[in-house]
Formats: C-alpha cells, sequence, structure tokens
C-alpha cells in the first residue's frame, strides 16, 4: 500500500516506520526542513530506543522515505495519515490549527482519485467530519472518506507497542475505507475494533483519561496512607490481584506528566464544558495532578522548617519518565521552579533529558555529567524520575557523596526500611519507614 504520513513527531515517525516495515511504501512529510534532512541522513529527532536502526533498515531497503513536499507525497499515495500535534490551547482546548492546516493542504493536493484520509493525531469529537468539510472546500470533486484511527503508543516503548498493540480502533462510515484500513492493520493484531468515527474518536480521550484516573486515584490514596501510616505500595499489590482491578498503572509518584495525559484531559474537560456538562470525576483527577509535586515542598518545609535558603539540592532525572527525553509537562519543572523560588541550589542530573532541559530553562539549575557529581555535598536528594541508574543506587553509596543523609523518593524506588538502617531521613509517597 502506498502512505503519506503527515507529522515526524513521535507517531508519525514511529507509526510510518512500522507501515514501512510491514512492507508498505511510506512517506514521511514534515513542515520542518532541518528535521527532513536530519531523516534523509539517518539520524532521528527523538529518543526512541530501537527507532532508529528501524528507519535506517526501512530507508535502505527503499520503503520509507522524508519530504517537505507534502503535495507530491499525497498524490503518489493511497491512504493519507494526520500524525501532526494536538497541544492545549490556553482554554484547555486542543488546538487545531496543525491539523486543519494539513487538511486544507491535503484538500489543495487530493485530485479526484479515492483516498482513505486518517487521523492518527487525538483530536476532539467532530474533527474528521471538520477535516472532511475543509478538503472538500478546497476541492468539491474529491473522492475522500475521513476515518479515525488513534494511536496508544507509549514513549520510551513506542515501537514495540506499535508492533504488539493491545487493540487498534478504527472509526469509519465507509465500507471502502474501512476495507483498506483492515488491510493496513490486519498484520499487527486480530483485535481490530470497527466503530464509528465519533466513537473512535471519544475512545481515545475515554482511554487517556482513564489511565490517568487510576494515576490520580493511588496518589489520593498514598497522600491518604501518609496520614494513617499504611503503605500504598502494599495497598495497590492487594487492590491489583483482584482481576477486576489489575496491578498496571497504579504506581503512586509525583503526578502524570508528558505530552499526552495533561493535555488531552484538559481538552476532553473543555469538551465537555462546551456541552454544558460539568465533568466532575475530571476536574478531580486534573486537580490531585496539579497538585502532587506540592507534596516534595511540603516534605522540604516538614524537614528544614522555613529555614531552606541555600541548601543544596541534588536532583535525579528531569524527564517525565524513563526512557524518554520527552520534557512535556515533566513535574521536575515545577519542582524546580518551586525549589529555586525558596532559594535552593539545584544540582540536577538526567541520563538523556538534560540537553532539553537546558533548552527550556537554560542555566536556572546546574547539570552534572553523572550521579555520583549529582550527589556531592547535597543537603538533599530528591528522586523525580526512576530511571533504572538512580534504583540501583545503594543507601551507602548514596550517604559517601551527600552532606546530609536525606531522601526524597518522588517514584517509591528506595527500600523505606534499608534508608532508615542507612540512618537516611526518608520519605517516599505514602510509604512508612
Ligand atoms: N507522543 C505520544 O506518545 C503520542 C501522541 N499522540 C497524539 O499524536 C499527535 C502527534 O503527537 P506527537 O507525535 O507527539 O507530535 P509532535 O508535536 O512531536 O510532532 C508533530 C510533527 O508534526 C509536524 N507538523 C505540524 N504541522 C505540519 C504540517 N502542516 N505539515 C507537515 N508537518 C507538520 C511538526 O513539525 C512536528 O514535527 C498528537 O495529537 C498527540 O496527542 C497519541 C499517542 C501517543
Ligand atoms: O496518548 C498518548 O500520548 C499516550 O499517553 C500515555 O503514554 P505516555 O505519556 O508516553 O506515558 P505513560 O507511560 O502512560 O506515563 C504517563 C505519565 O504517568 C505517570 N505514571 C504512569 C503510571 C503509573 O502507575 N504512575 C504514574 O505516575 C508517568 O510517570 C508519566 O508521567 C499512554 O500510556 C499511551 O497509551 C498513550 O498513547
Amino acid at each position: 500500500m502506498k502512505i503519506t504520513v503527515v507529522g515526524t513527531g513521535y507517531v508519525g515517525l514511529v507509526s510510518g516506520t512500522c507501515f514501512s516495515e510491514l512492507g508498505n511504501e511510506v512517506i514521511c512529510v514534515d513542515k520542518i526542513e532541518e528535521k527532513v534532512n536530519m531523516l534523509k541522513g539517518g539520524d532521528i529527532p527523538i529518543y526512541e530506543p530501537g527507532l532508529k536502526e528501524l528507519v535506517q533498515k526501512n530507508q535502505a531497503e527503499g520503503r520509507l522515505s522524508f519530504t517537505t513536499d507534502l503535495e507530491d507525497a499525497v498524490k503518489k499515495s493511497e491512504v493519507v495519515i494526520i500524525a501532526v500535534g494536538t497541544p492545549s490551547s490556553e482554554s484547555g482546548a486542543a488546538n487545531m490549527s496543525y491539523v486543519y492546516t494539513v487538511a486544507e493542504e491535503v484538500g489543495q493536493a487530493i485530485g479526484s482519485d479515492f483516498k482513505v484520509v486518517v487521523n492518527k493525531s487525538t483530536v476532539p469529537i467532530g474533527t474528521a467530519e471538520e477535516v472532511k468539510r475543509i478538503i472538500l472546500e478546497k476541492n468539491n470533486t474529491a473522492d475522500v472518506s475521513v476515518c479515525s484511527v488513534p494511536e496508544f503508543l507509549r514513549e520510551g516503548s513506542a515501537v514495540s507497542d506499535t508492533f504488539n498493540p493491545d487493540r487498534v480502533i478504527i472509526g469509519t462510515e465507509c465500507e471502502r475505507a474501512r476495507k483498506t484500513l483492515i488491510e493496513l492493520h490486519k498484520p499487527l493484531t486480530d483485535q481490530i475494533l470497527l466503530t464509528d468515527v465519533r466513537s473512535s474518536e471519544m475512545i481515545k480521550y475515554a482511554s487517556n483519561a482513564f489511565l490517568a484516573t487510576k494515576i490520580s486515584f493511588i496518589n489520593e490514596i498514598a497522600n491518604i496512607c501518609d496520614a494513617y501510616g499504611a503503605d500504598v505500595v502494599d495497598v495497590a499489590k492487594g487492590m491489583g490481584l483482584d482481576d477486576r482491578i489489575g496491578p498496571k498503572f497504579l504506581q503512586a509518584g509525583l503526578g502524570y506528566g508528558g505530552s499526552c495525559f495533561p493535555k488531552d484531559t484538559k481538552a476532553l474537560i473543555h469538551l465537555a464544558e462546551e456541552k454544558a456538562y460539568e465533568p466532575q470525576l475530571l476536574y478531580a483527577v486534573k486537580d490531585i495532578n496539579d497538585r502532587q509535586y506540592q507534596r516534595v515542598i511540603h516534605q522540604l518545609n516538614g524537614i528544614f522548617g522555613e529555614d531552606t535558603k541555600g541548601l543544596k539540592v541534588a536532583l535525579l532525572g528531569l524527564a517525565f519518565k524513563p526512557n524518554t527525553d520527552d520534557m512535556r509537562d515533566a513535574p521536575s519543572l515545577k519542582i524546580i521552579e518551586e525549589v529555586t523560588e525558596l532559594g535552593m541550589e539545584v544540582v540536577a542530573y538526567d541520563p538523556i533529558a538534560i540537553e532539553r532541559t537546558q533548552e527550556l530553562i537554560g542555566d536556572k539549575i546546574n547539570y552534572a555529567k553523572n550521579v555520583t557529581e549529582t550527589l556531592q555535598d547535597a543537603d538533599v536528594v530528591i528522586l523525580v524520575t526512576e530511571w533504572d541508574e538512580f534504583k540501583q543506587l545503594s543507601p551507602a553509596a548514596i550517604k559517601e557523596q551527600v552532606r546530609r543523609p536525606v531522601v526524597i523518593d518522588g517514584r517509591n524506588v528506595f527500600d523505606p526500611n534499608q534508608m532508615k538502617e542507612a540512618g537516611f531521613i526518608y520519605h517516599g509517597v505514602g510509604r512508612q519507614v
């Protein structure tokens, strides 16, 4: 099959490469020339395990190419996949300008042969209809079906998620398009749900909002555990043994970050409010998340009193989660903002996200080259991202470097008892020492 993928972010690049690996001819389009040149040269603009090798292999085998020329790519393709960003606008609604610009450009290029246009970006309910309207406004002879096939990959495991999806959702009202999209996705899974376009668009928002709800739920339970001397890790384990609940997404921490949960919960809230419905559960999910990082500040105040000025903070981890260099809505940024405002000095380390952080906040903090350098003479260690490298640290190794044995473990990585035995003041999230 001949496919154009518009947008070479996580979703466009990973899904385009995956469809190419399955034997399709894929042209990936991006408007940023620098990005396209980088990709043509076999380099990738994001950190994603396994992706670079796959891009290079498919390029070498001649099925995967990169261009800025959307018109030419669309003309050559039967399927056009839209995978551009839908970031939050100030109101919380999804900013649809990138998707609609692509719709206009596709409309100008589409000609009269039948084409399937697929929304893979996470978009408000009703978007496929609007994209079709825009395309037809540009070319009223276009023979086009606009469908919804939402993406469920996670950063850091995007390649394996794409090759082994739990399910593929195909939202379409057109039989011809349905056949084409089933054929395209069949090699990936038997678990294909066929539905109408609006339900498909909603499935994506509902799935992300549900996962965000699980996280805010366990964070709320952790905060109550703190007050009553229960241990949230055991609580989550005990809950997860019930098949109906399941063990996943019950890790208490500093709240969800990243490019999707924060923006998608806000967008769903906005969609509900637009129809005069007040989504009380989603308000609470967002509210708990907005506040969760502040527990670090309360713990600092609890340990050091109001006298935090000049304290040296060793910050372990910057990325919003391990195995990515993505800093979008990372809890580390909010923590840095507050602790520097309180006059503390921050030395931070992350295995791969330092460059991205520097682009965002420059020299507001100091950056270390490794863990040992980060810990040196620290008054307090704050663990923000649960990289494997940090999990392997022993209390003795930390104690050797720091000035004061104080650890605030924002991801419950360390064993509280070991920490206590080693003489640390230790605070996890909903954990008892
Ligand atoms: N990042 C993730 O893990 C996931 C993202 N999604 C959704 O997928 C969508 C894309 O997300 P990301 O890949 O993270 O986006 P991104 O923002 O990283 O990349 C989007 C790309 O589209 C390009 N672009 C924008 N307008 C264009 C145009 N007119 N022509 C050509 N290229 C254009 C940009 O230059 C950029 O390279 C969003 O709606 C997101 O919510 C869904 C599942 C997972
Ligand atoms: O729509 C999207 O973009 C994607 O959003 C998430 O993927 P991602 O943001 O890459 O990362 P997750 O692994 O889901 O983690 C999100 C955030 O939740 C936090 N989290 C996750 C799980 C948990 O138990 N506790 C917890 O605090 C992580 O630390 C991270 O900050 C979803 O998992 C994907 O299915 C979805 O496709």
